[in-house]
């Protein structure tokens, strides 16, 4: 195995009260689908403390950042530069030669001697229009259908194609809380005792609901 490489998300841009929601469900999608990191504008501390909240509450590790310097984190970073946008080469034809440059193609990794070192992947996700530079500093220009949706939407897609779904197995540590999956119903239980909190139950999946949307004041749409 190659030794652990971080992959990274930047929220490039944010308009604060418009963009809150789609900011904050950024970084928890980054959270949930297996990033190390989101670094988020330092305009964005909103939407930065609820998703550390939610890491504090169901598990790590994962980093939230507020940085005002976006330019120079793409342009300085040290590895490979993803920029998602609706523009950029299909998914579908670029996803191995970025799993390989990364460290996370299994064939490449298998065959030991002549691989190359991983390296660190930076995920870049826009907002309102994001600059040209971008577009000419970034590695690969990934388009997850050639057709505008949203930065969330684009992320889950990237990440599960670049883990191959592995990120859904994933552990946490240090959570509180943890939640059972089920066919019906809203059980969490206590992660350290594995205690039913069956008065609670309820009560604690709907916290983490309000607190997903609490950065929705639906001020306007995109
Ligand atoms: C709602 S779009 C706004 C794009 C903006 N109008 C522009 O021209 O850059 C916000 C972000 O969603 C992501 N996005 C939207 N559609 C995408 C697609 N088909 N594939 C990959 N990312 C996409 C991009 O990261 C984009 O910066």
């Amino acid at each position: 195995m190659h030794e652990a490489r971080d992959v990274v998300v930047l929220r490039y841009g944010h308009r604060p009260g418009r963009d809150d929601r789609m900011t904050t469900h950024v970084g928890l999608t980054a959270r949930a689908l297996g990033a190390e990191r989101v670094v988020f504008p330092d305009n964005a501390g909103q939407s930065a403390e609820t998703v550390r909240d939610i890491t504090d509450r169901f598990g790590g590790p994962f980093d939230v950042e507020l940085r005002g310097d976006q330019k120079a984190i793409v342009r300085n970073f040290e590895g490979v530069v993803v920029h998602l946008t609706m523009y950029g080469e299909r998914v579908q034809d670029v996803e191995s030669e970025i799993r390989e440059s990364v460290g996370l193609d299994t064939a490449i990794e298998s065959a030991g001697d002549g691989a190359s070192a991983p390296q660190n992947l930076l995920v870049v996700v826009g907002g309102e229009k994001v600059p040209w530079a971008l577009y000419e500093r970034a590695d690969y220009n990934v388009g997850v259908t050639n057709q505008p949706h949203s930065e969330v939407a684009g992320l889950a897609v990237f990440l599960d194609r670049l883990f191959d779904g592995a990120e859904l197995e994933r552990e946490w540590t240090d959570a509180d809380r943890r939640v059972v999956p089920e066919a019906t119903g809203k059980t969490v239980v206590d992660a350290g005792t594995d205690e039913t909190r069956a008065a609670d139950e309820t009560r604690d999946a709907g916290e983490a609901d309000e607190t997903i949307d609490s950065g929705d004041e639906t001020r306007g749409s995109r």
